[in-house]
């Protein structure tokens, strides 16, 4: 039998308060495979996401992780089935240190008592996968530095560290590259192109479109809560109905 995709959704709908914001959306994701999710301003995107990691809960459709359908399942059984999710605000502890909120994201994946109180031993296997993750996003080096004050984009590779704590197969990026200093945007493009090499499936919401486009191996586009287009970068940026709905904005 042929592996199912790692992400499939179906007729997805999403209506609150009289309006429909998510409206009949269909398309998959196959296993290793990054996908980037781009679209104007309130078009749906992180509606989608939501929907998508179960913090709302679809009107109708189906949503199915590698077969199994999680449409109406709580957030925590859909990390159990391997999903993984980053927000547009942080979501790091910045009093504690870069180490230790890897550790604290480890040991709630391994089911041990969530302390900071305790010192970790460097022999824990939550310390050892915190060190295994920083070391994957080019943070081993910051370990021992306060979180609150790495950059923008270290603390971005941080939350990326956290949510890797968890193994996740799927892992969703709401708008990584947020106030994250031009000079940083690269070196940030390079640890997501890391993860999705990997073996990760990626999905990613981002406004700067010229590094999504180097990133993704293709792209959806929303307008008005619809899948306008979905393809390879370079045909999607050539469809006229999608530079209509940027209304001339390079895309
Ligand atoms: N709970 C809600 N109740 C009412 N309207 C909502 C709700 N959630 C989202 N919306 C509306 O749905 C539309 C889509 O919002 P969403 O945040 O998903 O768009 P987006 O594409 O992520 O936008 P942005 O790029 O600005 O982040 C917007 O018009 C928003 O105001």
């Amino acid at each position: 039998m042929s592996q199912p995709p790692a992400l499939d959704i179906r007729s997805l709908r999403y209506a609150i308060g009289g309006a429909t914001i998510i409206d009949d959306v269909t398309f998959s994701v196959a296993p290793g495979e990054m996908l980037g999710v781009i679209g104007p301003n309130g078009a749906g995107k992180t509606t989608l996401f939501n929907l998508i990691s179960g913090i709302a809960v679809a009107s109708s459709g189906t949503i199915t992780l590698d077969g199994a359908d999680v449409t109406s399942a709580p957030v925590h059984r859909r990390a159990r089935a391997g999903l993984g999710r980053t927000f547009q605000t942080s979501s790091l502890f910045p009093a504690l240190s870069v180490a230790e909120n890897v550790r604290l994201a480890a040991q709630a994946r391994l089911g041990g008592a969530l302390s900071v109180v305790r010192a970790p031993r460097d022999s824990d296997a939550a310390s050892g996968v915190a060190a295994e993750r920083l070391a994957e996003v080019g943070l081993a080096h910051h370990a021992a530095t306060t979180a609150g004050v790495l950059s923008h984009g270290d603390k971005r590779k941080l939350e990326i560290a956290m949510l890797l704590a968890a193994d996740p197969a799927v892992i969703l990026l709401d708008e990584p590259m947020a106030g994250v200093a031009s000079g940083d945007v690269a070196g940030l493009g390079q640890v997501i192109r890391d993860v999705h090499r990997a073996g990760r499936t990626v999905l990613m919401v981002e406004h700067h479109l010229d590094v999504l486009l180097g990133l993704v191996d293709r792209v959806a586009v929303m307008h008005h809560g619809r899948l306008l287009a979905i393809g390879e970068p370079s045909e999607v940026v050539a469809d006229p109905a999608v530079q209509a709905a940027y209304l001339g904005e390079a895309v």
